[in-house]
């Protein structure tokens, strides 16, 4: 119900105040979590792991490392309903011209079975550096459900911009 949905991304905006603060990016959290029974697979942050990474990403390089398999093959071992919870929106694109988030999820479904079936995000992603996101289309047009869950939008944005210079007063 609606209320867990809110404690689960609360969870994941937990994980997102661990990230160090960059003007160049976003503060995000993520966490995997296997919707048949609730247990959470793994959880990210952005810049957790080494590299320029974020929080969607951190999730899916954890659990293929814990499997000794590269992340692009994290799909197969993906329970049935594994959904992702992120207090902001995969990203469609990267300034720094790294894989998108919504491109690492995409290919986490093999043809069209398995992998990560839906998105619960807390915001969508602020038009600071790449203008609008048009990540979640793409999700919706290969069948995975982005959902909103509201409540947390103030607390996700700033923690998502603690690094980022504050206009005079804000
Ligand atoms: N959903 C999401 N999770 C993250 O962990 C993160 N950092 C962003 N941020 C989106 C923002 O668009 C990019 O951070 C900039 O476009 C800079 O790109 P890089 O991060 O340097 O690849 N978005
Ligand atoms: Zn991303």
């Amino acid at each position: 119900d609606p209320s867990d949905h809110k404690s689960i991304l609360r969870l994941a905006l937990n994980e997102a105040e661990k990230s160090e603060p960059k003007p160049t990016n976003f503060r995000v959290g993520a966490l995997l979590l296997n919707e048949s029974n609730g247990e959470v697979l793994a959880t990210g942050y952005t810049l957790e792991l080494p590299g320029n990474t974020h929080a969607e990403q951190c999730c899916l390089l954890k659990l293929s490392e814990s499997y000794s398999i590269p992340e692009e093959r994290v799909g197969e071992i993906l329970p049935e309903n594994t959904v992702i919870y992120t207090t902001m929106e995969p990203c469609g694109k990267r300034l720094s011209g790294n894989l998108p988030c919504v491109e690492r999820i995409l290919r986490t479904q093999k043809e069209g079975k398995g992998g990560i079936r839906k998105v619960y995000h807390g915001v969508s992603e602020p038009e600071t550096f790449v203008g609008e996101n048009v990540g979640r289309t793409k999700l919706e047009e290969s069948g995975i459900t982005c959902i909103h869950i509201s409540g947390l939008e103030d607390d996700i944005l700033k923690v998502a911009t603690a690094g980022h210079e504050r206009e005079a007063g804000e």
